[in-house]
């Protein structure tokens, strides 16, 4: 089965943007990662703080991302973030976000992500445990 996808929507606000009315790029990674959660949410999953009471998840940090940056936006513009998981590995996925204005690609990332609790022997770190089989089932697996 594939996974499903998600839209979130965005509106660029001035301050998103450089002194040349380009959002700055952190920016797109910061709505990738809402896009990342509410993928989640849409599917069913609930809400890392509720989840972290039954399951011990405390949600899916990154292990590494992938970004492209095709064109530029800017403020006034309204951009839409579409969200999918491309591959379920055994401890670790990857999520495929495509940024787009209307029909225009302008941002395309890839990050490795994996679903985390505290360590046992040391909450100060975390630990990446196998993908909850019920959860990639919600996500259309
Ligand atoms: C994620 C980790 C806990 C994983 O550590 P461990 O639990 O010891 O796992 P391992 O090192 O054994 O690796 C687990 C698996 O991942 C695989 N792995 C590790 N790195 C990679 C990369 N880069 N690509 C693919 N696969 C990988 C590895 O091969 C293991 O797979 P198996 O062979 O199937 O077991 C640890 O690497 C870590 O703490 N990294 C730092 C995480 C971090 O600080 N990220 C940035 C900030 S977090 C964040 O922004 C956030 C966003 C959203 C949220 O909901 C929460 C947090």
């Amino acid at each position: 089965m594939s996974s499903k996808t998600t839209v979130w929507e965005v509106d660029v606000l001035f301050g998103d943007c450089d002194p040349a009315g380009i959002v700055f790029f952190p920016n797109f990674c910061k709505w990738m990662d809402a896009a990342s959660l509410h993928f989640f949410v849409q599917c069913g999953v609930p809400p890392w703080r509720e989840l972290v009471k039954t399951t011990g998840i405390i949600g899916t940090p990154l292990l590494e991302i992938h970004t492209h940056f095709y064109r530029p936006a800017t403020y006034g513009e309204r951009l839409h973030v579409h969200t999918r998981v491309q591959e379920w590995r055994d401890k670790v996925f990857i999520q495929h976000h495509q940024v787009r204005r209307g029909d225009e690609l302008l941002c395309e990332g890839r990050e490795t992500r994996a679903f985390c609790i505290r360590h046992p022997d040391d909450p100060g770190r975390i630990k990446a445990i196998p993908i909850p089989a019920d959860i990639r089932a919600l996500c259309g697996g």
